[in-house]
């Protein structure tokens, strides 16, 4: 036991270690949303469609000038490697899941680069899923955008939905479940491939403290394997549990990233102070 565990500890020291894989590479990255105001009352024809009235709205939005830019992200640069687990905090809308989502490819750099080596799994509790159909459908379609192919996901399917704990459930449409039980079942979905880079916003918060336990080990699991998790979320408890290294990020920009226990120490004297 002691001997396994001290190859263990070596394995994850050689990820940690300068030389181990970059598994994620944010170079000057920026992100900035385009949103279009509804501040100004639109003058609508009677009688227009709705869709016709949107479309109209919208021209008219950036024909006078009404359009905001909101700068989610700032110059952040980073790189992760290979077995790392790397909290993301900071008070809300700092950009920690825009930074996510802009690693998992769903938002396009306004300038900068984000490189991720293999697939990212991006897992969120507002993940969209199609809430419509039963939750067997989506572990198929899921397991699919993950990369595998529908015989693999046939072969992972009872592993998957005894993971996620939601039994009979499984056969109901995902909007007949409860916020913890499509989160399970979105971790089960997302964890199922042993993705490269596995990212996680706020799901831990949601499941009961077994699901929680499960989840853990099931990250661990996945760092053992070399792969690098991202872990955004607002309880310090769970950062300090499963992460050795944070970034603590502010009004959209990085402002402290080292290990865990020095980054949470500031970020929570920050609030002693009623700082950032
Ligand atoms: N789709 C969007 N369109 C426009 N602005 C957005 C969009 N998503 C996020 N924002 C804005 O970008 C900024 C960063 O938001 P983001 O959700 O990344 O923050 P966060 O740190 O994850 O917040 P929280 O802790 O509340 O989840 C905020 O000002 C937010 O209003």
């Amino acid at each position: 036991m002691e001997a396994t565990e001290t190859v263990r500890d070596r394995d994850r020291d050689r990820h940690r270690s300068p030389e181990a894989t970059p598994g994620v590479i944010c170079s000057e990255l920026d992100i900035v949303y385009t949103v279009f105001g509804a501040r100004k009352k639109a003058t609508t024809t009677e009688g227009e469609q709705p869709w016709l009235e949107r479309f109209l709205r919208q021209r008219r939005q950036v024909d006078t000038g009404n359009v905001r830019k909101v700068h989610a992200v700032k110059g952040v640069s980073f790189v992760a490697r290979h077995g790392e687990a790397v909290g993301i905090i900071g008070r809300n809308g700092s950009g920690k899941s825009t930074l996510l989502r802009a690693i998992a490819g769903l938002i396009p750099p306004s300038g900068g680069r984000a490189w991720a080596a293999g697939r990212p799994a991006l897992l969120g509790v507002n993940a969209v899923l199609l809430t419509g159909l039963t939750g067997s459908r989506n572990v198929m379609i899921g397991g699919l955008a993950l990369g595998l192919s529908p015989r693999e996901v046939r072969a992972r399917y009872d592993d998957i939905v005894e993971f996620s704990g939601i039994g009979d459930f499984v056969d109901l449409p995902m909007s007949a479940y409860s916020s913890g039980m499509g989160a399970r079942l979105r971790f089960a979905i997302s964890t199922a491939a042993t993705p490269d880079i596995l990212m996680i916003d706020e799901a831990l918060a949601t499941g009961d403290a077994e699901f929680q336990a499960r989840s853990r080990e099931r990250i661990a699991e996945i760092r053992e394997q070399a792969g690098t998790v991202f872990l955004v979320s607002h309880s310090n408890a769970a950062i300090r549990e499963s992460c050795d290294r944070v970034l603590w990020m502010d009004q959209g920009r990085l402002i402290m990233d080292g290990p865990t226990e020095d980054v949470v120490s500031a970020y929570e004297a920050s609030h002693r102070k009623g700082g950032r």
